[in-house]
């Protein structure tokens, strides 16, 4: 495949990794890359190194002061989409030096638009990849709007989390389509790499009864670098949802975290893998079970992660079949390994005309 230039919209946990991992994949050349501050943008490929170095323990991460005002205004409003404390000036997580984020690098610009300046480049960029935060749950599908209405043409993915989005994005299919916009939604992790292990683990049969996907996360070093994917994991404990979650200030995220020793464990997840599997054909969304343990203050997964698919055969057997995941392999392998594999499978798609909205499980083999 020719060489892809791609932007990561979102230079958080993940989408700092996203640029580190691309560049051990072939053919990907990062030309784009904003945080809620600032815009990065060079035609003939970042400095991913210097920009990494730059932005090491130093995220863009809290949100404008006061999220909870963020109404979703016009749709080219770059609002604040996530929760937690207040701090572009000073209060983003880890924050050393007197610049959080992008326009800490010497190849940052500030900009109050970096998402539109980042449109406006986007006739010369093949990919976008969203690793934007999900706690307002229509920002990402807002997002794709906005590059649909400037008519681009190419891939967009993300790794957002959430089953109801999916129908928010389907919801503008029509208009992904027209622009010649690839959208391959839920591709990180879970959903992502482990929705596309269900359906490739399906295949045995004829008929799926039930998915079992059961993860664990080790964070201890990584935890500064990850609190939006924390809060948003919070948010499925007993007690919580995510307007609570997104109104928890930090030190409330850390009692919570104390009372639970570090380890935080978590059922029936609304996680997209089930509608994905769903609107994939392999079973029905209520039939998907996600859940997990993640640990803040251990490097160590607390659990293996599994993907198990029973179901039964043409000829009659019920059977399990069980992907598994090495305990070494840590989620920041297992979201941007697999987005960017999946990036270039959208990129092959749109190439080949494909347009509207995919998920993980429509890019694996059919049920
Ligand atoms: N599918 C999976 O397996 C999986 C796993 C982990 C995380 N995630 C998802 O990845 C996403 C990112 O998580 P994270 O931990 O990197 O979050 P983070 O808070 O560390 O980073 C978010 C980034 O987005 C930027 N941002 C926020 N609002 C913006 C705006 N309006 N315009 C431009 N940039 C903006 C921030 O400055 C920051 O750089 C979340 O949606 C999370 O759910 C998915």
């Amino acid at each position: 495949m020719d060489d892809i230039h791609f932007a990561v919209l979102g230079t958080g946990g993940i989408g700092r990794r996203t640029l580190e991992v691309s560049q051990h994949k072939d053919g990907l050349t990062a030309v784009a890359a904003c945080d809620r501050n600032g815009v990065a943008l060079d035609h003939d490929g970042l400095d991913v190194d210097e920009l990494l170095a730059a932005t090491e323990g130093n995220i863009a991460s809290g949100p404008a002061e006061h999220a909870s005002d963020s109404t979703p205004a016009a749709p080219t409003d770059d609002y604040a989409s996530d929760g937690g404390a207040a701090a572009v000036e000073g209060g983003g997580v880890k924050q050393h030096g007197d610049q959080s984020g992008i326009v800490a690098s010497e190849q940052g610009e500030p900009t109050e638009t970096p998402i539109d300046d980042i449109i406006a480049e986007s006739d010369a960029i093949d990919a976008v990849l969203l690793a934007l935060p999900n706690l307002e749950h229509d920002f990402i599908p807002r997002v794709a709007e906005r590059f649909a209405e400037a008519d681009y043409e190419g891939v967009m993915i993300d790794v957002l989390k959430r089953s109801r989005v999916i129908g928010m994005l389907d919801d503008r299919e029509d208009l992904l389509k027209a622009s010649g916009i690839t959208f391959v939604c839920g591709a990180g992790a879970t959903p992502g790499f482990l929705t596309g292990a269900a359906a490739l683990a399906a295949q045995s049969f004829v008929e799926v009864e039930e998915v079992e996907i059961w993860w664990g996360v080790g964070l201890k070093s990584g935890y500064e670098d990850n609190r939006g994917t924390v809060r948003e994991d919070i948010a499925h404990l007993d007690g919580y949802d995510i307007e609570t979650a997104r109104e928890m200030s930090e030190a409330e995220i850390e009692a919570l975290i104390d009372e639970h020793d570090g380890v935080l464990e978590f059922h029936d997840m609304e996680h997209a893998d089930d509608v994905l599997l769903e609107r994939a054909g392999i079973c029905d969304a209520e039939d998907v079970h996600v859940g997990g343990v993640l640990d803040v203050r251990s490097d160590e997964k607390p659990t293996t992660t599994t993907v198990s698919v029973t179901g039964t055969t043409f000829d009659g057997e019920t059977g399990t079949n069980t992907f598994e995941l090495d305990d070494v392999t840590s989620m920041e392998a297992n979201v941007n390994g697999p987005a960017l594999g999946y990036l270039k499978a959208g990129v092959r798609n749109n190439r080949a005309g494909h347009y509207g909205v995919f998920g993980p499980a429509d890019l694996m083999p059919g049920f």
